[in-house]
């Protein structure tokens, strides 16, 4: 199916035309949140060259303890030769791999990163919109080449990370994955806004003739205009077929993420590649107090540095405006802020009587600007999403209750709706396993050699360095338990016990179950400590959380009564 086929008709006659204008707008492309070819492996113009040069070689410099002698070296160059989008997003995918190479590529982290990254780094972030640090665009979305023969990037297997900082094929597989999971999930953008869209026209009264205005596309509701039986029956089943074909969408999705496990180690990704994806927020314990002070060159007198001290969070799949956009449009809201200092960041999010920003939320700043852009449309013209619709269909929309046929449409609508979401939490729920996998048994494998040896939770960042030689395993001060400064070694142990307790209950939980209980989990306290994401989130609390949400989602009830 293309891009942008959409199901047939819509109530108030067809509006692709408006949604075809739409998503290029946002710089969403048949393939999703990808660009719509392959992207750049190299900046044309030689004047780049001392960047090109370094970038293929990061790998073998961190490996062999250089690449900040190399970086160091690098002249600061402009970006006034950069000349297409492309170049722009090359230049902040080798800048960003060249900030996480020289912070976390040494024996202890630096805290100070110098100009030839800096100042060119601060420009093209600003310009595309992005943080100065690498996010999902600079490890998934721009990082990339296929060999396909006709570029179907769904394909995992004909995919190749262009840069890795560790030279392994698990790190290019880990970032492939998430590639061909955008890639998957690219086609059922426009079926969803088009069902969305006609589902929304049953409540509105759109004059004809404004139709085709992008402005247009999801219009406020207006009372209802009582349009015919036959017109109501093809808007509901349009959008039925719509929540059908995004669980189908999220299953595929779901098979390419159980792939991880055939390329990417879990030992391997915990010990030598999670540590390069780490940011500069919430990691005291791994030495970076203040996060990173980015140097900007001497100050106009000479005598200080001009900069700041930054922290920000890793690049993480959590900044994939694709899950974020399955989350608009069907409901799904999200509340965990996600921090495991919660004192600290909330200084940082919010003023004294504002509310703590939620974890999805603060990231959309982590995705490119026309993307946030994006999600920030389809909230704001989206109803709440199909769950949002739904309820005020039920509650508002023309009656139906006198045809039979129309009730069962509702009934089929409603259930393709919960169905939609139960797939959604099904894929949160693959991703909390491979969470377990990936971080949780490695990370509580090493917090038990940790506690044998002697160390405490703060000295782990020092402990077991793997893959190159001298470098801190930084796996271990990113997940540092986040144990209070009196906790024990034994609350350590213990801890470690009740993450396994917890991998059971990631592993065996179902659907249903977790519905029943979602009520009682939201907003509960975790008062245990717990291991952090890349992003610093206190990571198994807010990833249930997440998926909780998303179940919660399908009760329609909450919004109805
Ligand atoms: C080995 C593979 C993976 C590991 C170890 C992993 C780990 C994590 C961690 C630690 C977080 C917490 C947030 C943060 O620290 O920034 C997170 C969040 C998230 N990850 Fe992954 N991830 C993996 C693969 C993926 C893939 C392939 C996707 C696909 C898009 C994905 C999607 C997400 C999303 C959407 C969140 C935000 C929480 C939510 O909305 O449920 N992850 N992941």
């Amino acid at each position: 199916m293309s891009p942008y086929e959409v199901p047939p008709q819509s109530i108030a006659g067809t509006r692709q035309t408006a949604l075809q204008a739409l998503l290029p707008r946002f710089d969403v492309t048949g393939n999703g949140f990808l660009p719509d070819r392959v992207p750049l492996s190299r900046l044309p113009d030689p004047y780049y060259a001392p960047w090109e040069s370094l970038i293929q070689s990061l790998a073998s410099h961190i490996q062999d303890n250089t690449v900040r002698d190399h970086i160091n070296k690098l002249p600061v160059l402009a970006l006034d030769r950069l000349h297409t989008e492309d170049e722009r997003r090359r230049a902040y995918l080798i800048l960003t791999f060249f900030a996480h190479g020289y912070i976390w590529g040494g024996a202890e982290p630096a805290d100070v990163l110098p100009p030839p990254v800096t100042v060119p780094l601060l420009q093209i972030s600003d310009i595309l919109g992005l943080p100065p640090t690498a996010t999902f665009a600079s490890f998934n979305l721009w990082n990339f080449t296929s060999s396909h023969p006709s570029a179907d990037f769904t394909d995992v297997d004909s995919l190749d990370a262009l840069h890795t900082f560790t030279g392994t094929q698990d790190e290019s597989w880990f970032y492939m994955v998430s590639v061909a999971i955008e890639a998957q999930g690219a086609y059922i953008i426009p079926i969803l806004l088009q069902g969305l869209d006609t589902l929304q026209s049953l409540l509105s009264t759109t004059p004809s003739g404004d139709e085709s205005s992008p402005d247009d596309f999801i219009p406020e509701p207006q009372p209802p205009k009582d349009p015919t039986w036959k017109a109501h029956q093809a808007a509901i089943l349009c959008a039925t077929k719509s929540l059908v074909e995004i669980s189908t969408c999220i299953a595929k999705m779901g098979h390419i993420l159980d792939k991880m496990h055939a390329k990417c180690d879990p030992h391997t990704f915990y010990h030598r590649i999670r540590p390069f994806l780490a940011g500069s927020k919430n990691m005291a314990a791994a030495g970076l107090p203040l996060g990173v002070f980015y140097d900007e060159g001497p100050s106009a007198e000479g005598q200080t540095r001009k900069g700041q001290y930054r922290q920000l969070r890793g690049g993480s799949n959590g900044q994939s405006s694709l899950i974020q956009f399955l989350d608009i449009i069907l409901g799904v809201e999200h509340s965990s802020s996600g921090n495991s200092q919660p004192e600290s960041d909330m200084t940082e999010l919010k003023g004294p009587s504002e509310k703590t920003t939620s974890f999805h939320q603060e990231v959309r700043s982590y995705m490119p600007r026309r993307h946030r852009e994006f999600l920030e449309y389809v909230m704001e013209h989206g109803g709440g999403g199909f769950r949002g619709v739904i309820s005020q269909v039920l509650l508002h929309g023309p009656n139906m209750t006198s045809d039979g046929d129309e009730t069962a449409g509702l009934a089929d609508l409603i259930r393709a709706f919960k169905t939609a979401t139960k797939a959604l939490a099904e894929f949160r729920n693959k991703h909390l396993q491979l969470v377990t996998r990936y971080i949780i048994i490695p990370s509580r494998q090493q917090s038990q050699v940790a506690v044998v040896a002697g160390h405490n939770g703060q000295a782990m960042a020092g402990y077991g360095g793997a893959g190159a030689k001298g470098i801190v395993n930084l796996a271990t001060a990113s997940t540092s338990l986040m144990a209070n400064g009196d906790k024990n070694q034994k609350d350590r142990i213990r801890h470690a016990g009740e993450a396994e307790g917890e991998v059971g209950d990631v592993t065996t939980v179902d659907c249903e179950e977790s519905h029943n209980t979602a009520r009682t989990r939201k907003g509960s306290s975790h008062q245990n400590p717990e291991l952090t994401g890349t992003g610093g989130t206190a990571l198994l609390p807010f990833l249930k959380q997440s998926r909780d949400e998303t179940l919660l989602a399908g009760d329609l009830m909450t919004v109805t009564d």
